[in-house]
């Protein structure tokens, strides 16, 4: 058997999540030949309440140099890039639920991303697959895609729907571990235009900069607005929209008029609807927020990297788009 080292990078909601799965887990790793180790969990405060050991937990990270994997759920920019950056310049694999470092820090990413080093299914949709499901539409080519990608924003719009307000549904969300750490990045939909980013970078334009993504959020909707759209058989939610325009991608983030039936104004989850060709529309939907959903994705990349597959790799060149598409109308 052989031991896998693992160097965890913050244990919060997601971090915590992550060390229960893996411990609950451990039959699987035996089964693919390695023993689970981990070297240390970096924290700010070792005081705080958390299921893991407290002589695992760290004020100043393990030595990363010494570990097999790095897994990163601390969240920020510049603090978890100054980590992880030595570690991937020495070849040790990063799996990364932290969409806001990938999206902001990729000219310095973006190198160990293209030689297979960096996974993040957890970054886009927590465990629910996105970025596995956009890989095997790579053999058709992308028209548009379109998508609930915030778990918070989702949670505020269907309690405002059964009448809770905006204030109290956004407590729950964080009391759920559903929000970020500065829940401003959520209701003013830069955490799904940080999703969108990648998206792009993924199935279009290796290169696709972040600024380039439009982001309007939840934050000016009122029950009005919401209950108008319903008086009109609509419902309103935070959508992600990738599509052709004038012969370039478009990408912006905003609270759209969705018909009732639609399956995105049904989904109870997180949704991706993507329609290309020639293959077709396709939609998936799940969980997309919170410790244990997002601890998912990040230990089916681990068993990923153990089956000696590479990292999520980015489109391999940019590409225009083939048509005209078609957002759904945006609230005014
Ligand atoms: N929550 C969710 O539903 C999802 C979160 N993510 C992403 O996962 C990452 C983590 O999120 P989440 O677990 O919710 O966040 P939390 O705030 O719950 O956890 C962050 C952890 O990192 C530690 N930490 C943060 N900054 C530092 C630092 N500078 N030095 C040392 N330790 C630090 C914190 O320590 P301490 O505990 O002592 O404060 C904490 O343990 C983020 O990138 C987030 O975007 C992705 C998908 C879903
Ligand atoms: N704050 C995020 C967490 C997952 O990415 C969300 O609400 O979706």
């Amino acid at each position: 058997m052989e031991t896998l080292k693992i160097a965890l990078l913050g244990g919060g909601t997601v971090g915590s999540a992550f060390y229960r799965l893996v411990q609950e887990r451990l039959s699987d790793f035996h089964a693919l030949g390695f023993s689970p180790r981990f070297l240390g969990v970096l924290v700010r405060d070792p005081a705080k309440p958390r299921p893991i050991p407290a002589e695992l937990l760290r004020l100043e990270p393990p030595d990363l140099l010494e570990a097999d994997v790095v897994v990163e759920a601390m969240g920020g920019v510049e603090a978890p890039l100054g980590l992880v950056l030595p570690a991937l310049e020495a070849g040790i694999p990063l799996i990364t639920a932290n969409k806001a470092l990938l999206a902001e820090a990729w000219d310095k990413l973006r190198p160990f991303a293209e030689e297979g080093l960096i996974y993040h299914e957890a970054s886009v949709m927590a465990g629910t697959p996105a970025l596995s499901f956009l890989e095997t539409l790579r053999g058709s080519q992308l028209l548009e895609l379109h998508g609930i990608l915030n778990g918070t924003t989702l949670f505020i719009l269907q309690e405002m729907e059964k009448g809770r307000t905006y204030g109290e549904a956004l407590l729950e969300a964080q009391r759920l571990g559903y929000a970020e750490a500065d829940p401003t990045l959520d209701v003013e939909g830069i955490d799904a235009a940080h999703k969108l980013t990648l998206l792009a970078r993924l199935l279009v334009d290796p290169g696709f900069p972040f600024p380039e993504v439009r982001a309007k959020g939840i934050s000016g909707l009122t029950p009005e607005a919401l209950k108008g759209a319903e008086a009109q058989g609509e419902r309103v939610r935070l959508l992600a929209s990738l599509y052709g325009e004038g012969g370039r991608w478009r990408a912006e983030v905003a609270p759209r008029r969705l018909p009732q039936g639609h399956p995105l104004a049904q989904a109870q989850g997180n949704a991706l609807l993507v329609r290309a060709h020639p293959l077709g529309e396709v939609f998936v939907t799940g969980p997309g927020a919170g410790g244990e959903a997002t601890a998912s994705g990040l230990l089916a990349d681990l068993f990923r990297l153990l089956s000696g597959a590479p990292g999520h790799l980015p489109a391999p060149q940019a590409k225009a788009p083939l048509a005209e598409g078609s957002p759904f109308p945006e609230v005014e």
